[in-house]
C-alpha cells in the first residue's frame, strides 16, 4: 500500500491501493478491442460486398457504433480503479482542534410538499451534530420554496437543538439524524438512560407535531409563535408574496457567538435562506440556490471547506468533516484538491433493488475508476469543497467574488453575524438580479446551463487544473431518500439525462473543451457521462430491429456454422460476464441485483434516454425549457408496500411505460413466431438463432411487464389504456417493417 500525505510523516492522513483487477482488466481490455474491431469490419464488408437488407445493415452498424464508442470511453473507468484509506486519528496529532479550518454546510430544499420541513430539521440536526468544534460549523439551508412552514420547523429545529446537540455528545451517539435514532428498531440496540432518552423523544414528538400542524394549516398562526418569531413570518403576509416571486429572506436562527446549548457550549450558526425570487428573472434552479449559499457564507462565516447537502441527505457517520479533511489537509495532494466527493447513498432500498436506485456502477464503482486517475465527479450532494475552486482554477489570483460591492470578503467584521451590515450586506448578494453583468454561473461559482450542475460544475472544475477525491467509508457518511416508483425513478434520470446531454452539445464538450488540463483518460470518463443516453440508440435498435424482421422471416445475423457468429456470441458474453464479475466478487452485488441493474439499463434505453434527446432538441428549439422536476420525498404507503414487496410499480399512464410494453409485446410476438417456425415449420434455427435470443433475451427481461398488464389486479398493475396503445404501436410497427422489407 502507497501512502500518500507527507510521505516522512509518522502520521499519514491517508493512503490508497490499486485495485489488484487492474491487471488482468487491461488484458481483457486489449482481446475485446480486437472483437470489436473485427466486428467493425464484419459490417464494414457485408455493407460493401453483400447487403441485401441495407437498411437494417446500416442500422445494425450504427448501434454498434454507438456501443463501441461507450465501451471504449468507459475503459478510463476499468484502467485504474485504487481504494483509499483515510486515517482521522493521526489528524489530532498533526492539526490542534482550534487550528480545524471552519465549516460551512448549505443544505438545499425547494418544496414543502415534496420535500417535508420535517426532513429538512433532521438533515440540519444531524449535521450541527457533527462530531466537529461547534463554533466552527455554520449550517446554511436554502429554501427555494420559499416557505414559511421550512421556516418554522427550522426555528423548532433550533430550539430542540439546544438538548439534541449535548445529548449527542454525552452519549457519543454514532447516529445523530433524530429521526434514525427514534425509530424504534435503532433505540432498541441503543443503551442509554432512559428517562432522558425518553425526555428527548418526548421533545422531538413535540417539534414534529407542531410543524405538521402548521403543515396542515399551510401557514404559521401567530398564535404558535412569540412577538419576535412573529414578526419574521410578517414578510409572508403581503400579498405578493409567492414561491417565483419574493423578497430575499434572512433568518439567522442560531449564533455561534450568542447562543449556548444547555450545557453552556457554544451552538453552531443556523441560518435560514429564501434567496429573492422574481418572475421575469430566471433563477437556474439548485444550481442558483447554490451561489447564492456561496455569496452569503462567503459575507457571513466565510468558511475555507463547503459541505453541500441536498435536503433529504442527513448524516450517518458523524466524523464524515474529518475524513474529508484527511485528504484536504493532506500536505502535497491538499492544497490541488477541490473537494472530496462522498458517494451518495441510500436507505431503505430493496433487497434487490428492483429499480437500480443505488446506480451502483455511476455511484460506487465508476467513481473508484475516477478516483485513480484523479477526477472523481461531483455528484450534487455530500461533497466537501474547498472554497477556493468556486473562485477559479488552483493557481490563479485572488478573484473579486463580489463585483460592484465596497466590502470584500474578509473586510466584514464577522465576529456576530446577525449585525445590521453583515445582514445587510447578506441581502444584497441574495439579491435576484445580483448576477447580471457578473461572472456568476460561468467562471465563478456553479456553472449554469445544465440539470446537472453538480456534473458541470465538477467537471469545469477539473478542467481548471483541480483534482478531486474519492472516499467510501464503511459507515456511509450520507444517506438520502430515492424515488420508490418507477415512473418517478425514469423521470430522475431523464432529468440527468437532460443535463448532460447538454454539457455533451455545448461547448464544453469533454471531447474538445479543457483538454489542456486534463489527460485523454479524464476526457474520455467525462465524455462517456456527457453522452450516458446515447445508450438508448443501440438499445432501441436491438431490441425492435431484430425482432421486427424476424417476424418478416428475415435473418440479419450470421448462422451458428458462421465463424462471425462467435464474434457476436463472444462480444456479448464477455461483458456481460466481466460485469458480472466485477459486481459480484468486488462490489457483493449479488445475481438477482445485478440482474434488475442490467434489465433498467435496457428499461432506461427504451425509455428516459431516448426521451431525454427529445426533450433536449425540444428546449433546444424553444418549443419547452428545462424543467428541474423535483423529485417527492413524499411517502405513499401503498407504493412503499410494493416496493418493499419487489413490486414493479406502472400504475400511472405515462408515456414511458407506453413505450416499455411496445418493446415487450413486439419481442413477444416475435420469439412465439420464432419457436412455432421452429418446432412446427422446420425453421431454419441456425440462422435465426441471433435474433430468437435477442427476442428471448428482451423477454425475459419483460416478465413483470406481461404480468402487471394481464395478471395483476392491484394499484400498481399496468393500465389497460397504456397496454392497448402500445398493442396498437406495435402492430403498426410490425406492418410499417413489412412494408419497408417490400419495398427494399
Ligand atoms: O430549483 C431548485 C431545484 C432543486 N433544488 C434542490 O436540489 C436538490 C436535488 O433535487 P432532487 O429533486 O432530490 O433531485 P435528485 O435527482 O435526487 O438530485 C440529484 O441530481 C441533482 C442534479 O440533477 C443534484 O443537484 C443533486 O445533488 C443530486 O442528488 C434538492 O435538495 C432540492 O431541494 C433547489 O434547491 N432548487
Ligand atoms: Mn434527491
Amino acid at each position: 500500500m502507497e501512502n500518500r500525505g507527507d510521505k516522512n510523516s509518522l502520521y499519514p492522513l491517508n493512503s490508497f491501493e490499486i485495485h489488484p483487477r487492474t491487471k488482468p482488466t487491461r488484458v481483457f481490455m486489449f482481446i475485446y478491442l480486437c472483437g470489436i474491431i473485427a466486428l467493425l469490419y464484419h459490417h464494414l464488408t457485408k455493407l460493401i460486398f453483400r447487403s441485401n437488407h441495407l437498411l437494417p445493415s446500416i442500422l445494425l452498424l450504427i448501434a454498434d457504433l454507438v456501443l463501441s464508442f461507450m465501451w471504449i470511453t468507459s475503459q478510463a473507468f476499468r484502467w485504474r480503479p485504487i481504494r483509499r484509506k483515510v486515517y482521522p486519528e493521526n489528524l489530532s496529532k498533526l492539526v490542534k482542534e482550534e487550528d480545524l479550518p471552519a465549516l460551512d454546510v448549505f443544505i438545499c430544499t425547494a418544496d414543502p410538499y415534496k420535500e417535508p420541513p420535517m426532513e429538512v430539521v433532521n438533515t440540519a440536526l444531524s449535521v450541527l451534530a457533527f462530531d466537529y468544534p461547534s463554533d466552527k460549523i455554520s449550517v446554511y439551508v436554502s429554501d427555494d420554496g420559499g416557505s414559511q412552514m421550512t421556516l418554522f420547523a427550522l426555528m423548532q429545529g433550533a430550539k430542540f437543538a439546544k438538548h439534541w446537540l449535548p445529548f449527542c455528545r454525552k452519549h457519543n451517539l454514532s447516529k445523530r439524524c433524530p429521526k434514525v435514532v427514534f425509530n424504534q428498531h435503532h433505540s432498541a440496540h441503543l443503551q442509554l438512560d432512559s428517562q432522558e432518552f425518553q425526555k428527548m423523544k418526548r421533545l422531538y414528538e413535540e417539534m414534529r407535531r407542531k410543524v405538521e400542524q402548521v403543515m396542515e394549516q399551510g401557514y404559521v398562526d401567530d398564535d404558535i409563535v412569540n412577538e419576535e418569531e412573529s414578526q419574521v413570518f410578517h414578510k409572508w403576509r403581503v400579498n405578493e408574496f409567492t414561491r417565483q416571486h419574493h423578497p430575499t429572506v434572512i433568518q439567522v436562527l442560531m449564533e455561534s457567538s450568542k447562543d449556548v446549548d444547555i450545557s453552556g457550549i457554544s451552538l453552531p450558526n443556523l441560518i435560514y435562506l429564501s434567496r429573492e425570487k422574481s418572475k421575469h428573472i430566471h433563477h437556474n434552479f439548485k444550481a442558483g440556490a447554490l451561489n447564492a449559499l456561496i455569496r452569503v457564507s462567503a459575507v457571513m462565516s466565510s468558511a475555507p471547506v463547503v459541505l453541500s447537502l441536498d435536503c433529504d441527505m442527513y448524516c450517518n457517520n458523524h466524523q464524515a468533516p474529518r475524513l474529508a479533511l484527511c485528504h484536504l489537509l493532506d500536505p502535497n495532494e491538499g492544497s490541488k484538491t477541490a473537494f472530496v466527493q462522498f458517494p451518495q447513498r441510500y436507505r431503505g432500498i430493496n433487497p434487490t433493488d428492483i429499480y437500480n436506485n443505488e446506480v451502483t456502477r455511476p455511484f460506487i464503482i465508476n467513481p473508484e475508476g475516477l478516483d485513480g486517475i484523479g477526477t472523481t465527479n461531483y455528484v450534487g450532494t455530500g461533497p466537501f469543497i474547498n472554497r477556493k475552486a468556486f473562485y477559479g482554477g488552483p493557481t490563479q489570483p485572488k478573484v473579486n467574488i463580489f463585483p460592484g460591492f465596497n466590502n470584500d470578503e474578509s473586510g466584514l467584521e464577522r465576529k456576530t453575524i446577525d449585525s445590521k451590515l453583515i445582514l445587510e450586506a447578506a441581502n444584497k448578494v441574495a439579491d435576484c438580479n445580483y448576477e447580471q453583468g457578473t461572472n456568476w454561473g460561468r467562471t465563478l461559482g456553479f456553472r449554469y446551463g445544465s440539470l446537472v450542475e453538480d456534473f458541470f460544475t465538477g467537471y469545469r472544475m477539473q478542467c481548471e487544473g483541480w483534482r478531486s477525491i474519492f472516499c467510501n467509508p464503511k459507515t456511509p457518511a450520507f444517506l438520502g431518500d430515492f424515488p420508490i416508483s418507477l415512473n418517478d425513478s425514469l423521470i430522475q434520470v431523464k432529468r440527468w439525462s437532460v443535463g448532460l446531454i447538454e454539457v455533451g452539445f455545448s461547448k464544453y464538450c469533454p471531447f474538445t473543451f479543457g483538454t489542456r488540463n486534463r489527460s485523454l483518460l479524464m476526457g474520455m470518463a467525462y465524455g462517456f457521462y456527457a453522452f450516458w443516453p446515447v445508450w438508448a440508440i443501440p438499445i432501441i435498435i436491438y431490441g425492435l430491429l431484430p425482432q421486427l424482421f424476424l417476424i418478416h422471416d428475415i435473418y440479419l445475423f450470421p448462422k451458428v456454422s458462421d465463424l462471425w457468429f462467435y464474434v457476436y456470441a463472444y462480444l456479448f458474453s464477455a461483458t456481460y460476464i466481466q460485469d458480472l464479475i466485477e459486481s459480484y466478487y468486488v462490489y457483493n452485488i449479488n445475481f438477482k441485483k445485478w440482474w434488475n441493474e442490467q434489465r433498467m439499463w435496457l428499461i432506461r434505453g427504451a425509455t428516459c434516454f431516448s426521451f431525454s434527446f427529445i426533450e433536449f432538441t425540444l428546449n433546444q428549439i424553444g418549443i419547452s425549457a428545462p424543467d428541474f422536476s423535483l423529485t417527492s420525498k413524499v411517502i405513499d404507503n401503498e407504493q412503499q408496500k410494493r416496493y418493499d414487496q419487489e413490486i414493479f410499480d406502472f400504475g400511472v399512464e405515462s408515456p414511458f411505460f407506453v413505450s416499455l410494453s411496445t418493446f415487450a409485446l413486439i419481442s413477444l410476438v416475435s420469439f412465439s413466431f420464432g419457436i412455432v417456425k421452429v418446432i412446427f415449420m422446420d425453421g431454419k434455427l441456425e440462422e435465426m438463432l441471433v435474433q430468437l435470443f435477442l427476442s428471448g433475451f428482451v423477454l425475459v427481461n419483460s416478465l413483470p411487464i406481461y404480468e402487471a398488464m394481464v395478471l395483476r389486479k392491484d394499484g400498481g398493475r399496468m393500465p389497460i389504456r397504456v397496454t392497448l396503445i402500445s398493442g396498437l404501436i406495435a402492430v403498426l410497427l410490425c406492418y410499417a417493417a413489412g412494408f419497408a422489407i417490400r419495398r427494399s
